[in-house]
């Protein structure tokens, strides 16, 4: 089972995450950007105010495609519990934000691109805070964390709530962490425990 958060920038998804590790010890842990070198250069490309908007794009759909080919699809086949901080979703939140002007409907257009080999998750947990906290916890420290930005980015997450509600758990994020953590722990309880009941697994 592939399980995702997501969020806007200081949402609180890396504290949850962390504890996550602690609650789930036989889970695998993956992120987006990831660690390899496809995640370095999109890390470079998010520190470059003037980085071209489609070739981000492209960065990291080329990091997911390498993610879902080494970590994601592996994983799964071996019926693991996959906890994945920040997938897909980031990609058509932010991205559709960063090419409004240059490609007509581009959140159609980027879920377009990765519809034909990705995996999509089978639940995900969004950590709901406004923008402007979320700017001020991240620290606004770079071009995606500006309050401006993340109101369009939370307006695309909740385009994509709406059109996909079965798969979506909102939490509020506003809550202390403490209560956050528990949440998200009862949540992937929750849907771990359905799946086990249902006798669904990975990737049948
Ligand atoms: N529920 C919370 N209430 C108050 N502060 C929080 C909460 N969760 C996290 N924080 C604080 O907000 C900051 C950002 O948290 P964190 O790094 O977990 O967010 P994030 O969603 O991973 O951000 P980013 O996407 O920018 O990496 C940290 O200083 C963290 O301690
Ligand atoms: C995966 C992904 C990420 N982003 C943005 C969101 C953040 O501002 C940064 C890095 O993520 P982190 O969780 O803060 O480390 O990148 C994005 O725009 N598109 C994506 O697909």
């Amino acid at each position: 089972m592939l399980i995702t958060l997501e969020g806007l920038d200081g949402s609180g998804k890396t504290t949850v995450w962390e504890v996550l590790h602690e609650e789930f010890s036989d889970a695998v842990f993956t992120r987006e950007p990831t660690n390899s070198w496809y995640g370095e250069a999109v890390n470079r490309s998010i520190e470059d105010d003037d980085a071209d908007s489609i070739a981000e794009l492209f960065l990291y759909t080329a990091d997911h495609a390498a993610h879902l080919s080494n970590t994601i699809r592996p994983a799964l086949a071996e019926d693991e519990l996959v906890i994945s901080d920040r997938y897909s979703d980031s990609r058509y939140a932010y991205q559709a934000v960063a090419l409004e002007g240059h490609v007509t409907r581009p959140m159609e257009y980027i879920i377009g691109v990765h519809k034909p080999w990705t995996r999509p998750p089978d639940c995900t947990i969004y950590l709901d805070v406004d923008p402007e906290t979320g700017a001020a916890r991240s620290g606004a420290t770079n071009k995606f964390e500006q309050a401006g930005f993340l109101a369009q980015v939370q307006s695309n997450y909740e385009r994509l709530m709406d059109a996909e509600p079965g798969r979506f758990v909102r939490v509020d994020a506003t809550q202390s962490p403490e209560a956050v953590i528990d949440s998200v722990v009862s949540t992937i309880e929750r849907v771990t425990n359905n799946a086990d009941e249902s006798g669904l697994h990975s990737d049948e």
